[in-house]
C-alpha cells in the first residue's frame, strides 16, 4: 500500500532528523541524481555528454534540484541552472560551480532547456502556496508547449497543491516524480496526479506519525481483502447478491452487472427486474427473483422513473437498514438514495452523477466543479449521506467511514466505456457480499473492497486487451485470470 502524508506531516517528521544533523538533502539530492542517471543510460547509452537543465526555484526543493546537477556534473553531464528568483540555495549553487555546471537566468536557458535530454524541475516543492507566479510561471508555460527530453519532478511537480491535488496555475507536466520522505496526497489526486508520471518514493528515514492522507492499495493488498473461499464454503456461505438492474430499454446493464457478479466469484446472484430471460439466457447461473440476500447492487440501467424497478429498490432499501445488507447504489439508484444510510453502503457515481447528488441535497456544484476539486466534493458526499463514496473517473477516489481516503489509478484511459460502471457495480457487489459479516462488524471495511474494486477492474481492463480498446463485456470476462493472478502473486 502506498501511503501519503501532508506537507506538514512530512515537516513535522524532518525537524527531529535535521536537529539531530542528519543531511536530508544531501540523501535526497543523492537519490534523485541516482535515478537521472540511469534514465539518461537507458535513453541514451551514457550520463557523460547528457544535456540535464534544472529549472531552480527560491527554496530547499531547488536546492535538492542544484545538488543533483553537481552529481551529475560530476558524472560529465553538461549542467545548465535556470534561476527564476534572486534567491538561489547557496551552497546548492557553489557545488554545482565546483562541479562545472552553469547557472543562467530563466530567459537565457528556456531554448536549452527546451531541447536538453533531462529537464528537472526544482521550481518549487512542499513549500509551494498557491500557483507558479511571474518568471517561474512564464518559464513552465514557455516549456509546457513541448520540451525534447524527460521531465523529472524534483519532489512534486512545482506549483500543484501539494496537500489537495490543485492545479492553481500553470504546471509543467512531468514524466517521472521522484518525492522524497513520503508521498504527498496531490500526488494521488486528480487533477493534479496527471501531471506525476511515474512516482518513486525516496525513504529518507522519517519518523512519520499521525494517519496518512490518503492510500493507494498496490496488487498485494487486493489478497488481504478478497473472500477467498475456505474449503468447507458452500454458495450461501460464500455471499448471496441481489441486483435489481436493467430494463427493457437497457438490458444490457443487467447482463454486464450480473455477469462480473459471478465471474468475480460470489456464492449465488439473485436478479430482480424486467428482463430476467435475457440475463438467464447470458448467464445461466443467475437465480430470479426474491431471496435471502447479504448484499445488493441496485441501479445499473434502471431509469429512477420505472415505477416497478423503483418499487423494488425502495423495497430491498428496507433490507439495507433494517438487517443492514451491504449495497451498491449506482447510475439510476442514486436518485432514490434514503436520506441517511450508513458505510456499508457504497455509491459509486462519476463527477455528474455525483454533482446532481450534491445539488438534491443542497449544495451548489456542477461537473466541472467535481472534477475540480474531486476529493473535497466526494468527502462532502460521504459527510451528507453517510455512505460510502466511490467517485469514478481517470483516477477512482473512495472516501469512507473513519476518514479513509483511498486513490486508484489502474484504470487505463480505454476502460472509460460503455457499460464499464455496470460492471464495476457486479465486481464490487460480489466482494460486498462475500465479506458482508465483516463489513457487519467494521463498515469501514467497505472502503477498502471499494479501492480493490476499482484496482482490479482496472487491471482486468488491462488484461483483455493491453494496450488497446476493450469492451465492458471483455471486462468482465477477465475478472477470473485477473482475480487468480493477484491472489497468485500476493
Ligand atoms: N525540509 C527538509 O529537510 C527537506 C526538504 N527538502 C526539499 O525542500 C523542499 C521544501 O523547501 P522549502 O520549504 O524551502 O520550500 P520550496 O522550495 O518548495 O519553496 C518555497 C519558496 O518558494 C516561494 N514560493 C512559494 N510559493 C510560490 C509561488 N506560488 N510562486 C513563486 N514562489 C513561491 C516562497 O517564497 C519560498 O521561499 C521540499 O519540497 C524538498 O524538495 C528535501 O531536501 C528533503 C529535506
Ligand atoms: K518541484
Amino acid at each position: 500500500m502506498l501511503l501519503s502524508w501532508t506537507s506538514s506531516q512530512v515537516r513535522a517528521a524532518e525537524e527531529p532528523l535535521l536537529a539531530a544533523g542528519v543531511p536530508l538533502m544531501d540523501r535526497a539530492a543523492f537519490a534523485l541524481a541516482t535515478q537521472v542517471a540511469a534514465l539518461l543510460r537507458e535513453r541514451l547509452g551514457r550520463v557523460g555528454g547528457a544535456h540535464v537543465a534544472i529549472l531552480v526555484g527560491p527554496g530547499n526543493n531547488g536546492g535538492d534540484a542544484l545538488f543533483a546537477g553537481a552529481h551529475l556534473a560530476r558524472r560529465g553531464a553538461a549542467v545548465r541552472a535556470l534561476t527564476v528568483d534572486e534567491r538561489v540555495h547557496g551552497a546548492g549553487a557553489a557545488a554545482l560551480r565546483a562541479a562545472g555546471g552553469r547557472l543562467v537566468a530563466a530567459d537565457e536557458g528556456a531554448a536549452w532547456a527546451a531541447d536538453a535530454d533531462v529537464v528537472l524541475d526544482g521550481l518549487l516543492g512542499i513549500g509551494a502556496t498557491g500557483g507558479l507566479r511571474g518568471v517561474a510561471a512564464d518559464l513552465v508555460e514557455r516549456l509546457s508547449v513541448g520540451v525534447r527530453g524527460l521531465v523529472v519532478a524534483v519532489d512534486t511537480p512545482s506549483g500543484i497543491g501539494v496537500d489537495d491535488g490543485a492545479l492553481p496555475g500553470p504546471v509543467l507536466a512531468a514524466d517521472r516524480t521522484v518525492t522524497f520522505g513520503a508521498a504527498k496526497p496531490g500526488l494521488l489526486l486528480p487533477p493534479a496526479s496527471a501531471t506525476v508520471g511515474q512516482l518513486s518514493v525516496v525513504d529518507l528515514g522519517l519518523d512519520l506519525a499521525g494517519a496518512p492522507a490518503i492510500a493507494r492499495l498496490d496488487d498485494a493488498d487486493v489478497a488481504g481483502l478478497w473472500p477467498v473461499p475456505p474449503a468447507d464454503a458452500h454458495k450461501y456461505t460464500r455471499g448471496v447478491l441481489g441486483v435489481v438492474a436493467g430494463a427493457r430499454r437497457y438490458p444490457g446493464a443487467a447482463v454486464l452487472s450480473t455477469t462480473a457478479a459471478v465471474l468475480a466469484g460470489v456464492g449465488m446472484v439473485r436478479y430482480l427486474g424486467d428482463v430476467g430471460d435475457l440475463v438467464v439466457a447470458r448467464r445461466p447461473e443467475v437465480v430470479i427473483g426474491v431471496g435471502r440476500v447479504q448484499a445488493w447492487v441496485f441501479g445499473p440501467g434502471v431509469s429512477p422513473d420505472d415505477a416497478s424497478q423503483r418499487r423494488r429498490i425502495e423495497h430491498a432499501f428496507e433490507g439495507v437498514r433494517e438487517r443492514g445488507e451491504a449495497a451498491v447504489c449506482d447510475a439510476g439508484a442514486l436518485e432514490l438514495l434514503p436520506a441517511h444510510v450508513g458505510p456499508h453502503v457504497v455509491l459509486t457515481p462519476h463527477a455528474g452523477e455525483l454533482a446532481r447528488l450534491l445539488t438534491t441535497r443542497g449544495e451548489h456544484v456542477d461537473r466541472a466543479g467535481v472534477e475540480a476539486e474531486p476529493l473535497r466534493w466526494a468527502r462532502r458526499a460521504h459527510e451528507l449521506t453517510g455512505a460510502t463514496v466511490l467517485l469514478k473517473g481517470p483516477v477512482t477516489l473512495v472516501v469512507g467511514a473513519q476518514s479513509a481516503v483511498y486513490s486508484q489509478a489502474e484504470a487505463p484511459s480505454w476502460l472509460a466505456t460503455a457499460g464499464a460502471g455496470d460492471v464495476l457495480a457486479g465486481l464490487l457487489g460480489a466482494l460486498l457480499a462475500g465479506r458482508a459479516d465483516d463489513i457487519h462488524e467494521d463498515p469501514s471495511l467497505a472502503a477498502a473492497l471499494a479501492a480493490a474494486a476499482a484496482l482490479v477492474h482496472g487491471r482486468a481492463a488491462h488484461r483483455a486487451n493491453p494496450g488497446g480498446p476493450v469492451a465492458a463485456r471483455a471486462v468482465a470476462v477477465a475478472l477470473p485470470e485477473t482475480i487468480a493472478a493477484l491472489l497468485a502473486d500476493a
